[in-house]
């Protein structure tokens, strides 16, 4: 068996794992890992922290990215070097939609790449896309379980703080676009040049006319509505693999 271990995420190939759940944020980590049997902690390199454990008969690893696309392209890089063959992100994100409310779910079905990562990979007319299956899956979840939710087209971006954010916002609201986050184009452009299986969930942490600021302040703080979405984002995304590896066992 291999023993190196990857540069930044610092596991080893050996892990017997596939699946892997997909947090920016390292705190998120040790939530989604409350909701694993037997869990072990592995790894807390840079902003790449992994723990690893059962879901229901599924192994699972759950790592941080880290923030936005260049480290994100990192991980997943090293992800698929180690065997993981599908990655779910479950991210925050910001809502762009009138009637979104905060701890609402956004499942990506394509992300608008608004960013550079995925550029240096592919040309721009690359999609950007999840993958089917797994919205599928998703779909038959949320079909029959009490989770506010929907299904639709993000965009990834890499400035946060420029004086351009609020048009931009306003702009990419007019085309209909659901949500923003930093690093959804990235997973679904390498997911799909590596043929991984991708998607992402996103928790709705900054309202439609919010301040972007404000809202990851207040997630950050515990609020109460975005705390309850991610517990509904790791809940749908561990049944997803849950269901994905019956469906394989089956075929
Ligand atoms: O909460 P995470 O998963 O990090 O996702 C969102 O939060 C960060 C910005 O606050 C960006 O990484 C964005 O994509
Ligand atoms: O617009 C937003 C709001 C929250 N998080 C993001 O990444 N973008």
């Amino acid at each position: 068996m291999d023993k190196t271990l990857q540069a930044h995420i610092q596991l080893p190939a050996d892990l017997g794992v596939a699946y892997a759940l997909l947090p920016g944020d390292p705190a998120r980590v040790e939530r989604a890992k409350a909701f694993l049997e037997q869990p072990v902690d592995l790894v807390f390199n840079r902003e790449y922290k992994s723990v690893m454990g059962n879901y229901q008969g599924t192994k699972v690893l759950v790592i941080s990215s880290g923030i936005g696309g260049p480290s994100t392209a990192i991980a997943i890089e090293e992800l698929a070097a180690i065997g993981i063959k599908g990655i779910i992100r479950i991210g925050s994100c910001g809502a762009l939609q009138p009637g979104m409310k905060l701890g609402d779910l956004v499942i990506a079905t394509a992300a608008v790449r608004d960013e550079g990562t995925s550029k240096a990979y592919v040309e721009p007319v690359y999609p950007a896309v999840a993958d089917l299956s797994l919205l599928m899956v998703m779909k038959a979840i949320t079909d029959h379980k009490e989770m506010p939710h929907r299904f639709g087209i993000v965009r990834s971006h890499d400035s946060f703080y420029t004086a351009r954010e609020e048009a931009l916002t306003t702009y990419w609201r007019g085309k209909g676009i659901v949500g923003s986050d930093m690093e959804t184009a990235a997973l679904f452009v390498l997911g799909g040049l590596k043929g991984m299986q991708v998607a992402s969930i996103l928790n709705v942490v900054v309202a439609p006319e919010g301040a972007p600021e404000e809202g990851v302040r207040r997630f950050v703080d515990g609020e109460e509505l975005t705390r309850q979405g991610e517990q509904n984002q790791i809940a749908l995304a561990l049944e997803t693999f849950r269901m994905l590896a019956l469906q394989k066992e089956e075929t």
